[in-house]
């Protein structure tokens, strides 16, 4: 069973991954690395693992054991699992960005202020945030829609707001989970579009969970996991459109 899937010019590496809930071995010794640049799918079927490899990889929780190394350009490789939990959360909000099924903005805030949260919480000052967010707004076609809410906003749009947030901090790495699992066909292929392009197509890396064969093929590979293992590891021929 393939369970190695080693890269030259990792950004993140991970080794002896494992992972229980009771008897439940959501990671059962997993070692992968990411190419920094690339877009890399997760499949496999319910439970088999993807997110819990997601959010080990993003540092959200730490496996039982195994490690996580993040190397980002010019400067010293970082075991993420070896961090207190400040000091993950502010690698994890300067280095990474995030993009779920269902957003997880916040509803009470505008678009520009939900997109602004992620470099103010990183230091920067309100007004230069806002301008940023701006701008990261009107890069991805909500130009208009700076001061909506999010409850004012398609499904689609709420997705464009949270591409923006996961961006516009300049992250390494984006970890989406699902990310246009909750939209029609013709907006998910926009939203993926616009995903790739602020990702990969900016040198970047992504990180995506899917059930959608389609979705995953716009990436550079496809892992599949099945019962906390990867049982397969595709380069896909075309590369992704970005
Ligand atoms: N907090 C938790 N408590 C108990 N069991 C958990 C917990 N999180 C995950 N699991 C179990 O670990 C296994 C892997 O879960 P995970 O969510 O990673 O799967 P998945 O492949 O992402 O599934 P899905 O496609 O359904 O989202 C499953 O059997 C799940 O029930």
């Amino acid at each position: 069973m393939l369970q190695n899937s080693y890269v030259s010019n990792p950004v993140i590496s991970a080794r002896r991954l494992l992972r229980s809930y009771g008897s439940t071995h959501a990671l059962n010794g997993i070692d992968v690395d990411i190419a920094a640049g690339t877009a890399v799918a997760i499949m496999g079927p319910s439970g088999s693992g993807k997110s819990t490899l997601l959010h080990a990889l993003a540092g959200i929780e730490l496996p039982d054991s195994g490690t996580v190394t993040l190397n980002l350009p010019g400067q010293a490789p970082v075991e993420v699992d070896g961090l207190g939990d400040s000091a993950r959360t502010k690698l994890r909000r300067e280095a990474f960005g995030f993009v779920f099924q269902s957003g997880l903005l916040i509803p009470e805030l505008t678009a520009e202020e939900n997109v602004a949260m992620a470099l103010m919480v990183n230091g920067v000052p309100r007004t230069a945030a806002i301008a940023r967010a701006v701008e990261a707004l009107q890069q991805l076609g909500l130009a208009g829609m700076e001061q909506r809410r999010i409850g004012q906003l398609s499904g689609g749009q709420q997705q464009r707001v949270a591409i923006a947030r996961a961006q516009v901090t300049g992250a390494s790495v984006v970890f989406a989970d699902e990310p246009t699992g909750a939209l029609d066909s013709v907006t998910g292929s926009e939203v993926l579009d616009i995903l790739m392009q602020c990702t990969v197509g900016m040198g970047k890396s992504l990180v995506m969970v899917t059930h959608d064969r389609q979705v995953a093929q716009r990436c550079h590979r496809i892992l599949t996991l099945q019962d906390g293992k990867i049982t397969a590891d595709d380069s896909v021929v075309q590369g992704p459109r970005s």
